[in-house]
């Protein structure tokens, strides 16, 4: 085999209150990577599609090259590749952008190399690329990306990543304002310290999601998607952040929060059926303050990263 071809799926990360430690897959968007092997050792990124030449070719920041190195490094590797990247994701969007593209090049050098390491376990070379893209080393996108689903990391040292159920009907809807948000400036605004009162209110809700999520309790899921740490500093960057959230719930929406680190908007809903009136709802706020906004609505992904085309 000289080369292989991967995707992988868009994600919303935190989930509300899960900062840093939930996040989702989705089926609507991802990233197609191809790695080729080459004869002389090293990475090279050859092409990368649809990010109007906006993103690094050096292998030292492009997350699909940092991460494959990452992986080399532990194999004590020094095979030579050829990457090819089609981005199919916004840039900034909070939709895990970064992350798809260091998954599905991960997943596709593993396969090339005859799959030295089991799915789970390329996570830290994924988490490798994040630390360099956004500056914090954080597994909510990676994670659901490559392992598809609801994922929670319940701990980072060591790295403790459990897949949880998805309720069958759940779906997301999100919405997409026409501006960029870097995940870097998005961690800037939050406080390093949270008060008592407020780590109780979102535990509950942690724990008040995952049984929703196990026991396919959907007035439990939408009653736990409330975030007291990250939503509050961060909605003001973002317009119509309450007057999208009301609106969307009116529409029949569970709940809406932050998707990753914004600006896009996640909802969940029980069904497909509500997701063009919350798009609608949605649509009505951005007219009325002059800014677009994309919508997509997609169910879960429960597969993850997957090999497109192997020759
Ligand atoms: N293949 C890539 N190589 C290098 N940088 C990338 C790549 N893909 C995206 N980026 C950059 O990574 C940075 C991190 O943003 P990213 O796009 O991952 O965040 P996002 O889509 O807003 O998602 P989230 O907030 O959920 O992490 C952005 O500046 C983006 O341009
Ligand atoms: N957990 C991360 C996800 C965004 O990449 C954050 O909220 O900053």
């Amino acid at each position: 085999m000289k080369s292989v071809k991967a995707f992988a799926p868009a994600t919303v990360a935190n989930v509300s209150c899960g900062f840093d430690i939930l996040g989702f897959a989705i089926d609507a968007m991802g990233d197609e990577v191809e790695v080729r092997l080459k004869d002389e050792p090293g990475l090279v990124v050859v092409s990368i599609e649809g990010d109007e030449g906006r993103l690094p070719y050096e292998v030292e920041k492009n997350t699909c090259a940092v991460a494959i190195q990452a992986m080399l490094d532990e194999m004590d590797s020094q095979v030579g590749m050829e990457i090819y990247l089609k981005k199919g994701l916004p840039l900034g969007s909070g939709m895990g952008s970064s992350a798809a593209s260091a998954v599905a090049a991960l997943v596709a050098a593993n396969r090339l190399l005859g799959e030295p390491f089991e799915k789970k376990n390329l996570l830290p070379f994924a988490m490798a690329a994040e630390k360099v893209a956004c500056g914090a080393g954080h597994a909510d996108n990676v994670a659901p990306s490559l392992l598809g689903g609801f994922v929670l990391i319940r701990d980072y040292h060591p790295l403790d990543v459990i897949k949880l159920h998805v309720p069958h009907g759940l779906h997301c809807t999100l919405l997409h304002p026409h501006f960029e948000l870097k995940t870097s400036d998005s961690r800037s605004v939050l406080r390093d310290n949270v008060s008592l009162k407020h780590s109780t209110i979102q535990s509950g809700n942690v724990a008040g999601l995952v049984t929703g999520l196990f026991q396919e309790d959907f007035e439990l899921i939408g009653r736990s998607l409330r975030d007291v740490i990250a939503e509050p500093y961060r909605a003001t960057l973002i317009p119509g952040f309450y007057e999208t959230k009301e609106a969307v719930k009116g529409a029949g929406a569970l709940g809406m929060g932050i998707s990753g680190s914004g600006p896009t908007m996640f909802t969940l809903s029980k069904g497909e059926e509500k997701s063009q009136a919350i798009i609608n709802a949605a649509q009505q706020v951005y007219d009325s303050i002059g800014l677009g906004v994309d919508s997509y609505h997609s169910a879960i992904n429960t597969r993850g990263a997957y090999i497109l085309e192997e020759k």
